[in-house]
């Protein structure tokens, strides 16, 4: 089988709430593990992490023994700010166990677009690339939202971690989902949907076929996953959404071996 032609030594991978909730609401504490051994194993090989990890309301919801979401956005992101803490202290747990450092950090889509504040992500990210930490991004769900002027809406961190891919200058977004790749219909909707293994180019067509949440804590759905790799796609990086039911798919992905959706101008020549 041919292999994929990915060279990559900085690498965001973003896991979303379907990977890390079970469909019951519980922890799914072997994503958990296998998440923390597989960014483990590569940043003792020496590779860059940064990992952008969605579930602060999911595990909120649990903690809180609630079965929905609420409405209101302030209950939202009080449920966040709950789950955001026990979320830390469940990767604090795992990564420890592989001996490995972490850090937390919560931003927003703009906070790149003010050099002041730029300048301080970059060098928060980049002190702790140099000391062998991971970062552990995600949305600041207290400020984030449009009532407090912010560009986009609350709840996005696939184009989030596109963002960070973007100024971080990584090489691959890996995307970890509950579904094995882009699809030519949502495969939840119809069962004859086939799955695409490589994607070079994004057009208004695309987005036709990309539906929105499947589970019911995911909050992107397809069409986010899609506005990110558009924005990898236009700055010639590479991003690979795969099923994040097992994250040591991550392993097979830098392998080359062909998992998941590949989208990368590499691949219309190959
Ligand atoms: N064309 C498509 N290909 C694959 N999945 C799709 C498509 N259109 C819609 N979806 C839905 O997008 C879901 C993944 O997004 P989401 O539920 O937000 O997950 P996550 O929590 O990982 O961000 C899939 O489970 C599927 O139901
Ligand atoms: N900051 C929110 C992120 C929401 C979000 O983007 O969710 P998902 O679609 O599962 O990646 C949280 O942690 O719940």
């Amino acid at each position: 089988m041919v292999k994929r032609d990915i060279h990559a030594n900085r690498i965001v991978v973003k896991v979303g709430t379907s990977s890390l909730i079970h469909p019951n609401g519980a922890v799914n504490l072997e994503t958990f593990d296998q998440l923390a051994y597989t960014l483990s194993t590569l940043n003792n090989q020496g590779k860059q992490l940064i990992l952008v990890s969605s579930g602060a309301m999911g595990v909120g919801l649990n903690k809180m023994h609630l079965k929905k979401r609420p409405e209101e956005i302030g209950a939202q992101q009080a449920l966040s700010a709950i789950g955001q803490s026990e979320l830390m202290t469940l990767f604090t747990q795992r990564f420890n166990h592989y001996l490995t450092d972490i850090a937390q950090v919560l931003l927003t889509h703009d906070i790149f677009d003010y050099p002041k504040s730029n300048r301080s992500v970059m060098d928060t990210f980049n002190c702790l690339l140099k000391d062998n930490v991971i970062p552990i991004v995600n949305e600041n769900d207290t400020v984030a939202t449009d009532e407090l002027d912010h560009k986009t809406t609350f709840g996005d961190n696939d184009q989030l971690s596109a963002i960070v891919a973007s100024h971080m200058n990584a090489d691959l977004l890996i995307v970890l989902s509950d579904i094995d790749g882009f699809y030519n219909h949502n495969p939840h909707k119809f069962a004859d949907a086939k799955m695409i293994p490589t994607v070079s180019n994004i057009t208004n067509d695309t987005f036709t076929v990309a539906g929105g949440t499947g589970s019911r804590f995911g909050t992107g759905g397809m069409q986010t996953k899609l506005l990110a790799a558009k924005r990898m796609l236009d700055e010639n990086r590479q991003m690979v959404l795969a099923n994040g039911k097992d994250p040591r798919i991550i392993l097979d992905i830098l392998a080359g071996r062909q998992v998941g959706t590949w989208f990368s101008k590499v691949c219309a020549t190959s």
